[in-house]
């Protein structure tokens, strides 16, 4: 195991204050008194020399001494850049506490506020006016580095366009890698591309610290794109490059055109079609269903409601289904209604997921034009609804009602982040559904008692994909990211489910257990790297000694 980082190692050039504020190498109060007086931090602490039990008992204290939510963000923020180990061994003691405020739904406040709560810079601005100088912003950064995150910050979660406050998302994102998928945090780099924001608000706040100017679209924005892309190769070849909260025409692009490029995925495609197929995987199982014998609805067409439609239509065919068999089971609706293959204005993307014509015969409706949210439930009769809007309320009760007329255990995901912008929130759920509902949620709910029932809410979100996915690639040394190493993360994230052996239980494992969750997907993507020949044949327990060796563990 890759615990701590030996104070041997790195102390040969850092002494005194620039070892203490280093926050990979501060031990704070803990470094003893050999290494005080080997490292020239004598006089600098206090006397006492505490343990890292202590000192997280300490930081415990002072988190709850804070009363809101974006205070607890702030002070973990600060505890992240004065002392890693400490930070990450206090959020693995309370990580269900702790995981929210770091990461959805706190993390989104963080990058609306993100000009007012800023105190250091972690991780690297690239804004478009220094587009001809990556290569030197990359020369900056001089340790190795086995992952990076990168937004625009054009989508953050649902709460649209926040410039360069997007930040705050790949640094959330990181935190989860080491967290969860035990990615030493030395070896991780935030990145924020600012290539302006038509965020009015921002434009207008005299605090804003990004490139104060509208978005460069268009050919100047693949240029910009490309040059990145560039400079990554050539600074970091064999790094893992995660695209995180694009707009979605732009996230679908660029994956097209890097996937076969260097080892890259984009998450909101990707990762949560992963977290949602394996999640929607273990909901039919436990009810004893069938994949293929659900019709499905998803009310969104963007990056993640395609994703999803896309990765589940695949699970179908793998099972023997043929393509159109397939498809149509799929009711996937935009702001312009159902996709159908008698609109016009469907581009090649959402053409994989039209309905045929024939499969609409018979409804209720006008099935030539505008084909709405409701009647596709009245008249498809799903068994399964996911939303991926953005859009708080967008599940009705007149909807849900409906929907639970036609089906026993009605499977209802409202994904979109953060808390504020659910579909729909359990406890309204529940009530419309009678308790039927089985739910998973993109931010995380409490339980909810239902007539005497305690319904525990799973929270169906990539965070339990993307940082495995980033053990896996890293223990298989695979060099590119395939589709079937994500439909192996999603097989194996169902066959955790708690649900497959108690039907009351949640359908995704308790966050306590998140690491070892993420070892098991970290040895299915391993496989499925190599099985894609993208990764050089190891045998398994060469996979899972690899694992242990990548997994870092915040000890001294
Ligand atoms: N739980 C997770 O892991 C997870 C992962 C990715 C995204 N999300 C959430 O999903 C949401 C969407 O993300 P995205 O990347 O797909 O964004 P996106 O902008 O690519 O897609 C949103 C889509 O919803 C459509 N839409 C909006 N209102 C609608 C309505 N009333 N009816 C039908 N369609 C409507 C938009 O036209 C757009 O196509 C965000 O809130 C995001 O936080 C959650
Ligand atoms: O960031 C999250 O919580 C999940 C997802 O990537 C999103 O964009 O909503
Ligand atoms: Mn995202």
């Amino acid at each position: 195991m890759n615990s701590g980082r030996s104070t041997e190692e790195f102390t040969i050039e850092k002494r005194g204050v620039l070892l203490i504020e280093d926050p990979l190498l501060n031990k704070g109060t803990a470094f003893t008194q050999e290494e005080r007086v080997k490292h020239g931090l004598l006089g600098l602490l206090p006397p006492h020399v505490d343990t890292l039990e202590e000192q997280e008992e300490r930081a415990y204290e002072a988190f709850c001494d804070f009363h809101t939510d974006i205070d607890k963000h702030i002070f973990l923020r600060q505890l992240q850049d004065e002392n890693e180990t400490l930070f990450y061994r206090l959020l693995l003691e309370h990580i269900t506490e702790m995981m929210p405020i770091v990461y959805t739904p706190v993390v989104g406040l963080a990058c609306q506020r993100f000009s007012h709560i800023y105190r250091r810079p972690r991780g690297i601005f690239i804004s478009y006016p220094e587009r001809d100088s990556m290569d030197a912003i990359f020369e900056n950064i001089e340790h190795d580095v086995d992952v990076i995150v990168v937004t625009d910050g054009e989508r953050i979660l649902g709460l649209g366009d926040q410039g360069v406050g997007g930040m705050g998302i790949p640094i959330g994102k990181l935190s989860l890698y080491t967290l969860c998928g035990g990615v030493d945090p030395a070896k991780t780099l935030p990145i924020v591309l600012d290539l302006g924001t038509n965020n009015q608000e921002r434009l207008d706040d005299p605090r804003y610290i990004g490139w104060r100017e509208n978005r460069i679209k268009g050919a100047e924005y693949d240029a910009f794109i490309e040059q990145f892309v560039t400079a990554v190769k050539k600074r970091f070849p064999h790094v893992l490059l995660q695209w995180e909260d694009f707009a979605s025409v732009d996230a679908e692009r660029i994956i097209d055109k890097y996937r076969d490029d260097l080892c890259t995925f984009n998450d909101d495609i990707q990762g949560t079609a992963a977290v949602t197929t394996g999640t929607i995987l273990a909901a039919i199982t436990a009810a004893g269903g069938k994949l293929v014998d659900q019709n499905i609805v998803m009310l969104g067409a963007g990056s993640a409601g395609v994703g999803i439609c896309l990765q589940l239509k695949q699970a179908m065919i793998d099972n023997g289904h043929s393509e159109a068999e397939a498809r149509s089971h799929f009711y996937v609706i935009d702001r312009d209604g159902l996709l159908h293959s008698g609109r016009t204005d469907l581009d090649p993307l959402h053409q994989k997921l039209a309905q045929s014509p024939e499969n609409l015969k018979g409804w209720d409706c006008d099935v030539t034009g505008t084909i709405s949210f409701a009647d596709v439930v009245r008249n498809s009769k799903p068994g399964v609804l996911v939303g991926a809007t953005g859009q708080a309320g967008a599940f009705t009760e007149e909807i849900i009602r409906e929907m639970a007329k036609h089906t026993n255990r009605p499977v209802i995901f409202p994904l979109s982040n953060p808390t504020s912008r659910a579909e729909a929130i359990p406890s309204d759920l529940l009530k419309w559904t009678d308790g039927k509902a089985v739910i998973a949620t993109g931010s995380p709910f409490d339980p909810v008692e239902y007539n005497g029932v305690t319904h525990y809410i799973a929270q169906c979100n990539n965070s339990y994909i993307f940082p495995a996915m980033g053990l896996g690639i890293l223990a298989s040394r695979a060099r590119r990211v395939t589709d079937s190493m994500f439909m192996a993360a999603a097989f194996a994230l169902k066959e955790t489910s708690p649900a497959l052996k108690d039907p009351a239980a949640s359908l995704l494992p308790s966050l306590t257990t998140i690491r070892e969750v993420g070892r098991k997907i970290a040895r299915a993507v391993a496989a499925a790297a190599i099985e894609a020949g993208v990764a050089d044949s190891i045998t398994e327990e060469e996979i899972d000694q690899r694992i242990e060796e990548t997994m870092w563990t915040p000890e001294y």
